[in-house]
C-alpha cells in the first residue's frame, strides 16, 4: 500500500466540533483546545491480548511510509490517528486506530487543518440537539449492591486487595441523532476534563493515562472519590477528609503504585507527586501526577504495559481482572480502556475511557461507571458514587446544549457518610 500523504497548514477555524461528522465524530478536546477529525483515510482494527503491541507495530509501519508536510509543527499536527481500545483481553469489542481524511485542531493560538490523501473537504455544519434518557442496563442498583458486597467478601477471603467493579445504563440514539451535541455538552460542562469521541465511544475523562510530547510524559492517576459539598466550607472539609481518609487513600495508593511501577520500568527518572485532592465540577478525586522522560517509546508501547492500572482493574491485576469478569458478568467493551490519539513519532494523549458511553452502529448506547472496592467498602456508598460518576454522560445525553453551565451537585447525589 502506498504511504499516506499528509499536509498540515495554518487555517482560521470556527467551532471545532462543527467540522466533525454528526453521526461519527472523532474528537479529543480539553477546553478550547483539541483535534477533531472527519472521514477515514485508514482504519486499523485489533483484538485480543496483543491488541496494543499489534497496534504499535502497525502504526510504526504507517508512520514510516507516510509522506508528511507539516508547516505548523505543534502537538497534534502532521500524521495522527484517533484510537480506542477494549478494556479486557477477552473482550469482543474491536480496538481501532483511525486516520481521518481531514483533521482540524487548535492549541493555544495555533489553529490548523491537516489533509490526509485528497478526499478530505471542510464541511462545517451547525450542531443539532439530541435527547436521550438512560435506563437500567444489565447491572441495576440492586445487582450492583450485591456485586460490591461480593467483591468485599472476595477481598476478605484474600482473593484480591482491590477490585474495581462497574455498572451500566443503556439507551437508544434516535436515527440521525447528532452525536456532536453530546460532545459539545461535555466540553461546556467539564472544560478541564478530556472530552473524547472515537468510533462511537464518547465521554469526558479526568484521568490521563499517558500524554507524551518530545520525549516527556505526564500521567495522572485517580482513585478515591467524594461528591462536592453544597457550601464552600463543606466542600473544603470534604477535600480534607478525602486526603486524610484511610479507605480512599488505600484505594488510591493501589492505583498510583500500579502506574508508578510500570512507568519507572520505562522511564527510570519518573517522578510522582504526593496524592492530592483534585476538584471536578461534580466530585473530588485523590490524584497522583507522574512525570518523566519517555525517550523513544511509543505511547502505544506504554499502553501495552500500563493498561489496566488499579484505578480501573484492581490489585493484584490478574486476580482482579478475573474477579471483574466473574462478578460483573458482562463485557465492558471499551469502557475503562485507553482512548485518545497518537502522532507519527509515537507521541500523543491517551485518557481512560471513563464518564462516558459507547454508541454502537445501530444507535444502542451503553454507559458504565465503576468504583474501587477495598476492605471496608459499603455497597450503598459505592452505588451512590457510581451515580455521580454517571452524571456527566447522563446529563450530556439528556440535555446536551445547556444555556449555561450548571453547578452545585444535586442533593440526591451526595454520597452517604460524607456531608
Ligand atoms: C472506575 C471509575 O473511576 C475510577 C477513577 C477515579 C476514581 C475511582 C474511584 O474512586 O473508585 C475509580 O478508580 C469510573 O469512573 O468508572
Amino acid at each position: 500500500m502506498p504511504g499516506l500523504r499528509v499536509r498540515s497548514e495554518r487555517m482560521e477555524l470556527g467551532r471545532l466540533l462543527e467540522h466533525a461528522d454528526p453521526r461519527a465524530p472523532l474528537a479529543v478536546r480539553r477546553g478550547a483546545d483539541g483535534i477533531v477529525g472527519r472521514g477515514e483515510a485508514l482504519r486499523l482494527e485489533f483484538h485480543g491480548p496483543s491488541r496494543f503491541t499489534d497496534a504499535a507495530d502497525a502504526w510504526r509501519r504507517v508512520a514510516q511510509d507516510a509522506l508528511v508536510d507539516d508547516a505548523v509543527g505543534v502537538p497534534g499536527t502532521g500524521l495522527i490517528a484517533f484510537g480506542a481500545f477494549a478494556f479486557d483481553d477477552a473482550s469482543a469489542a474491536t480496538s481501532v486506530l483511525i486516520v481521518p481524511q481531514v483533521v482540524v485542531g487548535r492549541r493555544g493560538d495555533d489553529e490548523w487543518v491537516t489533509w490526509i490523501g485528497d478526499q478530505g473537504r471542510l464541511h462545517p455544519t451547525a450542531v443539532d440537539d439530541v435527547r436521550v434518557e438512560l435506563r437500567d442496563g444489565a447491572i441495576d442498583a440492586a445487582r450492583y449492591r450485591a456485586v460490591v458486597a461480593e467483591a468485599t467478601e472476595r477481598i476478605r477471603a484474600g482473593e484480591a486487595e482491590k477490585i474495581v467493579v462497574a455498572r451500566d445504563r443503556v439507551g437508544q440514539l434516535p436515527p440521525d441523532g447528532d452525536v456532536r451535541s453530546v460532545a459539545v455538552g461535555l466540553v461546556q460542562r467539564y472544560p478541564d476534563a478530556v472530552t473524547y469521541a472515537v468510533d462511537g465511544l464518547i465521554g469526558a475523562s479526568p484521568e490521563t493515562l499517558i500524554a507524551a510530547h518530545h520525549g516527556h510524559f505526564f500521567s495522572r492517576v485517580l482513585a478515591g472519590t467524594a461528591a462536592r459539598g453544597a457550601t464552600p466550607a463543606l466542600d473544603a472539609d470534604i477535600a480534607e477528609s478525602l486526603a486524610d481518609g484511610d479507605k480512599d487513600m488505600r484505594e488510591h495508593r493501589f492505583a498510583a503504585a500500579s502506574a508508578i511501577e510500570v512507568l519507572r520500568r520505562l522511564a527510570p527518572d519518573a517522578r510522582a507527586s504526593e496524592p492530592f485532592p483534585l476538584q471536578l465540577p461534580n466530585l473530588w478525586h485523590l490524584a497522583t501526577d507522574i512525570t518523566g522522560t519517555l525517550g523513544e517509546h511509543s505511547t502505544l508501547d506504554v499502553l501495552a504495559l500500563l493498561h489496566p492500572t488499579a484505578a480501573v482493574a484492581g490489585t493484584p491485576r490478574s486476580a482482579a481482572l478475573q474477579l471483574i469478569r466473574d462478578l460483573e458478568g458482562i463485557d465492558r467493551g471499551r469502557y475503562a480502556g485507553p482512548v485518545g490519539w497518537i502522532d507519527g513519532n509515537g507521541g500523543g494523549e491517551w485518557v481512560i475511557a471513563l464518564r462516558g458511553a459507547d454508541i454502537a452502529a445501530d444507535g444502542s448506547i451503553r454507559a458504565f461507571a465503576g468504583a474501587g472496592i477495598v476492605a471496608g467498602s459499603d455497597p450503598d456508598a459505592e452505588l451512590a458514587e457510581t451515580g455521580v460518576k454517571l452524571r456527566p454522560i447522563t446529563d450530556a445525553l439528556a440535555d446536551p446544549l445547556p444555556a449555561a453551565r450548571p453547578e452545585t451537585p444535586r442533593p440526591a447525589e451526595r454520597l452517604p457518610g460524607r456531608q
